[in-house]
């Protein structure tokens, strides 16, 4: 019995209970029924939900059946004419007899809904609804990146997807049933893969050779494309680790191996969950050589001055964002509901059985959107003003992120990044970084489309003029991406800022001291102070920039200390 009212339940929780499916039935712990079996019938009767309804509206059981609500019928109809074993309940059960009375009435409508869909048989009426379903439920790419600390494209090609036809058009991935793959025209070491494919399974994907990261979350460590040359590269928000493992990939090969030791990884996060999944993936990919990981360590409190991070000269930022981006969240299966035929039949018993009958234009309240951000958290939004105001606290932390990464003395490339679609959380925030006083102050400006690596210059889908607040320019140089739109990848987007030093000089601030402002720190008698003397003086200085992160956490300690191999 457990089946039919666990599976019922989780059907009916309402919009706001977010999640996917999947996550609304795993993830509750305390079903009577294996969660397996819920999920199974849940997402075949959701598939079937279209025909069915037809057949019990035109049964009229509930309007006979006072007892079943509408999600009951669906899933009792299901099992009692599709499933193998029936209705999986003792015959003397009164929701089982509820249905069977009406079992011949109930088989003669799905005879004729099958012959109003031309089906010939019930196996071809099986087919088309399968085809109806993966119609609603758009094929992504399965994006895969070879890490090239320990593997290579080609040694891939010809082991893990030795067998995989090659395809020349990310659309082909998806179409066919057979493996098949493409080489990414944008990002080296990308390809995209049949999604059905159990790569999870690989000796590859459980060594680290390859790792599982769309398309466009690749884009930020490309387009920052960090040199030898540019000194040390900071993962302010690391977690779970996809463009840590990613820029350390990058650093290693534009090492050459007589080069001896490549720039470090800072790799800060500050959830400590998350810190322990960017430890392990960190092990995984073969970085413990280069990624230094700081876990627990909030960016903002890492002091750009101490000297430590002397020499970074490149920070990526990917900070949390709402997350309006990612592909398969909240994905829900549409549930077609049967009404009954009159006034008499009992009212759905919950809230969300009405709900899910509404007609698209009704008036009634606006149902509630659940925001899930990108690490998780989950904000209920029931209104365009609760979404505004979610935007604007995101966003004033990104701009706070940004301003911070500005103030690392040596720092000459930074790119921000974020998976949601919002302009508020992009385009603006890249605006106002680029207007806020230690952007001028320093001379951080926007790195311009012409400017950038191959790949990323030629990828088409630009930023928004309008979040642009109408500068083409800034526009064209912003990097956006959107679900669904043909090219395979989840929303994303990235910006690249630039601060460059005239040929020849190694920094362009001169020999002294600069404040988070960029103005030159001077003593009591006003005198300038001396990076040369940068720790003696830093006390006696009248600026107030004295010490590291204040919070007394681990970067306090001069020492490296963050990271055990
Ligand atoms: C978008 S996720 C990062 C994804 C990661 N870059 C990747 O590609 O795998 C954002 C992460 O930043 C962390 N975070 C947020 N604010 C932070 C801060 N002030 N300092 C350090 N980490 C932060 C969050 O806990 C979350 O794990």
């Amino acid at each position: 019995m457990s089946l039919y009212y666990e599976t019922a339940e989780v059907l009916s929780l309402p919009a706001s209970t977010g999640g996917s499916l999947k996550s609304r039935v795993f993830g509750k712990k305390d079903h009577k029924t294996a969660p397996q079996q819920i999920y199974a019938l849940a997402a075949e009767t959701c598939k079937w939900s279209s025909v069915l309804k037809e057949v019990i509206e035109n049964a009229d059981i509930l309007r006979l059946e006072r007892k079943l609500t509408p999600v009951l019928a669906l899933l009792l109809v299901h099992d009692l004419l599709l499933s193998k074993g029936g209705i999986a309940l003792p015959a003397s059960h009164g929701l089982r007899a509820s249905i069977e009375r009406h079992k011949a009435r109930l088989a003669s409508e799905l005879t004729r809904a099958r012959i109003k869909r031309k089906a010939a048989s019930i196996d071809a009426l099986r087919q088309q609804v399968e085809a109806e379903s993966a119609k609603s439920t758009p094929q992504h790419p399965r994006w895969v990146r070879v890490n090239a600390l320990l593997s290579s494209l080609e040694e891939q090609l010809e082991s893990t997807f030795k067998d995989f036809e090659r395809v020349y058009a990310i659309g082909d991935v998806t179409l066919t049933s057979k493996n098949s793959l493409y080489i990414d025209e944008h990002v080296p070491n990308l390809i995209a893969i049949t999604p059905s494919f159990q790569i999870i399974k690989t000796n590859a994907y459980k060594t680290g050779a390859i790792i599982l990261q769309d398309k466009a979350s690749c884009f930020p460590a490309y387009l920052l494309d960090p040199h030898v040359e540019d000194g040390d590269i900071i993962d302010s928000c690391a977690a779970p680790g996809n463009k840590t493992t990613h820029l350390a990939s990058i650093i290693s090969s534009h090492t050459p191996e007589t080069d001896g030791r490549p720039p470090k990884v800072f790799a800060f996060e500050r959830n400590p969950h998350r810190a322990k999944t960017l430890e392990s993936m960190v092990k995984l990919a073969g970085g413990n050589k280069i990624i230094h990981v700081t876990p627990r360590q909030d960016f903002l409190k890492v002091d750009p001055q101490h000297k430590l991070y002397k020499n970074v000269g490149c920070l990526l930022l990917d900070p949390s964002c709402s997350g309006s981006g990612i592909v398969g969240r909240e994905v829900l299966p549409v549930i077609h509901l049967p009404e009954a035929k009159d006034s008499v039949a009992p009212r759905p018993k919950n809230k969300e059985d009405r709900k899910r009958k509404r007609a698209p234009d009704d008036t009634a309240e606006p149902e509630a959107r659940v925001l899930i951000d990108d690490d998780g958290q989950q904000t209920v939004v029931s209104s365009e003003q609760e979404l505004q105001a979610r935007l604007d606290t995101l966003s004033s932390f990104q701009l706070m992120l940004l301003e911070h990464a500005f103030k690392f003395p040596a720092a000459k490339r930074i790119t921000y990044s974020t998976c949601s679609i919002h302009s508020q959380e992009n385009e603006q925030v890249v605006m106002k970084a680029l207007h806020s006083n230690v952007a001028r102050a320093r001379g951080w400006r926007i790195l311009t489309r012409d400017r950038q690596v191959r790949g990323m210059k030629e990828w088409p889908v630009r930023g928004t003029i309008d979040g642009a607040d109408g500068d083409r320019t800034i526009a064209d140089a912003c990097i956006r991406s959107y679900n669904n739109d043909g090219m395979g990848v989840m929303g994303f987007f990235v910006a690249a800022f630039v601060r460059e030093t005239p040929e020849g000089m190694v920094d362009d601030e001169g020999p002294y001291l600069r404040d988070e402002q960029g103005c030159i720190v001077r003593d009591v008698l006003g005198m300038p102070q001396s990076k040369a003397n940068e720790t003696s003086q830093r006390s006696t200085a009248t600026c107030d920039n004295s010490v590291a992160d204040g919070d007394g956490s681990e970067s306090d300690s001069e020492e490296w200390d963050g990271f055990a191999d």
